[in-house]
């Protein structure tokens, strides 16, 4: 079974297309700048050349459809037609309290995501764009949502609560629901695995470090505390997000400087973390470069962002009463060694030994970095969050 999946911003739309027989992946791509003046379309299919192309895409429906011609064509293409494709997975951010695991995309489970724009007004708006636009592309094939929330939602109360009048939840819902579950399931599982270990057993803390960030903590399998609040904006220091401040300073600022609700919330999604810090980038790359150079604001932004991971690695060792497993996963932490060093060389009060050559290897696959004599087993795990999308939608489909 050939399966779609779809992973849809609101100027962006990522795409892996698997062969579910082996689980193999025979394309992927992003388009990217969608409503803009020239949208980009890079197609990447395997065992053939990249393609690029740049055109005028308006909408998301459009969108989808030049991923389907570049997945169909002659030249650059992996199938002779789209009735090859025969199920569609899409990521959904925010699924509520509704959804505790993935589900077909019916009349009612749509009506249920859209209830859900209030909540998630950054995120599930443009992943209804994507539903939507595949379902006008593909009409007659099944198509599920994957929500980043699912796997926090046995979180117990006492860490999904927020300390404010329970009428807020009552009403409107307010509470923690986490991101990135897909992943922070993944990647605690395979850690599993790579130990030879039940992961019944195991107390594990999951860093999921990307441009977003999150980071969980996993008891027995299953998430017990994360770091992302009701919305993807809560926690970790990231890219261009905040994470964590005290929230008397967002009607300090809006009065201050006259800012909208909308002004704030940009401000805060879009306009801080790294970006803001270092005043260069919200990219690791750069800000790591700008640091050694020697450059104030990025050793700045390095040592916040780094600081501010340790002490919730602290915290969810407290939450567990102990850790035996650390996994550093997502961009940043699937290739920062220099980051992963900084953060566990001030760890070794849990017992944590890092070997230095095993952390500077550079490998797509899973691996070890602590010493044998470490109390705490550090791990570097590549996620693979479009892989539990297209086993999800396999299974549901079935
Ligand atoms: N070698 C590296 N060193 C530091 N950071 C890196 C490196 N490679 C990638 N990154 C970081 O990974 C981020 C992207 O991570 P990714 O998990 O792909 O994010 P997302 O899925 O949120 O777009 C980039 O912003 C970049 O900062
Ligand atoms: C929820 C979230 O932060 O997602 P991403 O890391 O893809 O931005
Ligand atoms: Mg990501």
């Amino acid at each position: 079974m050939k399966i779609l999946v779809i992973n849809a911003g609101s100027s962006s739309l990522k795409y892996q297309l698997y062969d579910m027989t082996d689980e193999s992946v025979l394309a992927k791509g992003l388009v990217e700048r969608i409503g803009m003046d020239s949208s980009i379309l890079t197609h990447k299919p395997t065992g053939k050349e990249e393609y690029t192309e740049v055109s005028e895409i308006l909408e998301h429906t459009t969108a989808v459809r030049k991923v389907l011609n570049a997945l169909t064509d002659a030249e650059h293409g992996v199938i002779s037609s789209v009735s090859e494709i025969e199920a569609v997975g899409h990521r959904v951010v925010h699924g509520g309290e509704i959804f505790k695991q993935s589900a077909l995309i019916t009349p009612e489970a749509k009506s249920e995501i859209r209830r859900l724009f209030d909540l998630a007004p950054l995120h599930n708006p443009p992943s209804m764009m994507g539903i939507r636009a595949a379902e006008a592309n593909m009409p007659n094939v099944p198509q599920t949502v994957i929500f980043d929330t699912s796997f926090h939602q046995t979180m117990p109360e006492k860490a999904y609560m927020y300390a404010i009048p329970r009428v807020l939840y009552n009403k409107y819902k307010v509470r923690r629901y986490g991101a990135h579950g897909t992943s922070h399931d993944f990647v605690s599982k395979e850690a599993a695995k790579f130990l030879g270990r039940p992961l019944e057993d195991l107390k594990i803390i999951t860093c999921h470090i990307g441009n977003g960030g999150s980071i969980t903590a996993v008891q027995g399998g299953l998430s017990v505390d994360t770091s992302m609040g009701m919305t993807p904006l809560e926690g970790l220091m990231m890219g261009t997000r905040s994470g964590d401040l005290d929230p008397a300073i967002v009607p300090y600022v809006m009065n201050k400087e006259e800012l909208t609700v909308n002004e704030v919330n940009s401000m805060l999604n879009k306009h801080s973390g790294l970006l803001a810090i270092s005043g260069i980038s919200s990219d690791m790359r750069e800000v790591t470069e700008g640091m050694e150079k020697g450059e104030a604001n990025s050793t700045l932004a390095f040592e916040m962002y780094e600081y501010r991971l340790r002490k919730y690695i602290g915290s969810y060792a407290a939450a567990m009463n102990g850790v035996d497993v650390i996994v550093f996963t997502a961009g940043v932490g699937e290739n920062s060694a220099v980051l992963r060093k900084r953060v566990l060389e001030q760890l070794t009060f849990l017992g944590i030994e890092l070997d230095e050559s095993l952390n500077a290897i550079r490998s797509g696959e899973p691996r070890r970095i602590t010493t044998a004599n470490s109390k705490v087993e550090v791990l570097v795990i590549p996620t693979n969050e479009e892989l539990v999308i297209a086993r999800d939608t396999f299974r549901l489909v079935q």
